[in-house]
């Protein structure tokens, strides 16, 4: 199978984006490239604009200031031309039809449909295709919605919180069939908040906060850009940890019976200091932030500069 987002060297162009409601800037000023073949998490705490750029994107909202386009033209020429797949938080789904009816609805509106058979199988759904959709679990409903987001040969698939309700091999199994997708030349953005599967999944990470880019970068970037690292070890005796509390450099300490977790932004000063306190750390260990933790870290950072 071909696709033609190769040829296009922006798949998405935010400029300076703005969307406000009322005194709320759900998109604040942002300018932002996606480029052909990657894979985009974009993640943000709850409020931070995430949907707002997605509707944007499809042209389901419009900004306010600034300027979308995809594939180098406005969000609705490119959803008409069959260039960009969708699958949305809620909605979307009619009721009173059976499942294989909807998915055919959305092959024959297609412009470059696949078969509805195949995309039944690609969303693991073949087996309740006679099923009302108005009689699915939540987690089948979401299968529901991404055959809907893959029915034809679209360059770009756009997914608002994909994995929301679905079991663990459900999750797998449309991860895998994203990196086909992916495999295949498509740009797939993703918002979630399941940061393990920003790590796992994406290229490219986007953190976005109260409307604005706070980080961009890969996976490995952006838990380098919060600056910090971990550090663990457990403590025999009685845990003095006021004086623990007084280490260098700690953004964090938890002691949990005898074991320390520290968060540090200077984990050899850190540990110096430790060694200085005459207590004798065991099953030491430091390593760098996961994702998610690089992400708390980050937005927690912007939190305190702005209030
Ligand atoms: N139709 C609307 N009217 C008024 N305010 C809105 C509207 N839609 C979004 N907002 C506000 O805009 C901000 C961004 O909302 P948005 O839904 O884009 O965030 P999000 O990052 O997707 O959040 P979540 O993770 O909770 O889904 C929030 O403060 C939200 O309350």
């Amino acid at each position: 199978m071909t696709t033609t987002a190769a040829a296009t060297t922006s798949v998405v162009g935010f400029e300076s984006v703005t969307k406000v409601y009322g005194s709320v800037r759900a998109v604040d000023g942002l300018t932002l490239d996606l480029h052909p073949g990657e894979t985009v998490a974009l993640l943000g705490p709850n409020g931070a604009g995430k949907s707002t750029t997605l509707d944007l994107l499809l042209g389901l909202k419009h900004a306010d200031s600034g300027a979308v386009r995809v594939f180098g033209t406005s969000p609705r020429e490119a959803i008409v031309a069959g260039r960009v797949g969708a699958m949305l938080q809620s909605g979307g789904l009619m009721d009173e039809v059976t499942v294989g009816e909807l998915v055919k609805l959305a092959c024959d509106l297609h412009p470059k449909p696949f078969r509805a058979t195949d995309v039944l199988a690609r969303a693991g759904i073949s087996g309740i295709a006679d099923r009302k959709v108005d009689k699915l679990s939540g987690g089948q409903a979401q299968r529901v919605r991404f055959a809907l987001a893959t029915a034809g040969d679209s360059d770009l698939i756009v997914l608002d919180e994909p994995t929301t309700g679905m079991d663990v091999s459900a999750r797998q199994a449309f991860w895998a069939t994203m990196r086909e997708q992916a495999d295949q030349g498509r740009t797939v953005l993703f918002a979630t908040h399941y940061l393990e599967e920003a790590d796992a999944i994406a290229d490219r990470v986007l953190v976005l906060h109260r409307g604005r880019l706070l980080a961009d970068g890969t996976a490995a970037e952006i838990k380098a850009k919060a600056g910090a690292r971990r550090v663990s070890f457990d403590l025999e005796g009685e845990i003095d940890q006021a004086a623990l509390r007084r280490l260098p450099f700690l953004n964090s300490i938890d002691v949990s019976g005898q074991t320390v977790r520290i968060q540090s932004t200077d984990a050899d000063a850190t540990v110096h200091a430790l060694y200085g306190l005459g207590v004798y750390p065991r099953n030491l260990e430091v390593a760098g932030l996961g994702l998610e933790q690089a992400f708390v870290a980050i937005t927690e950072a912007e939190e305190a500069k702005q209030s």
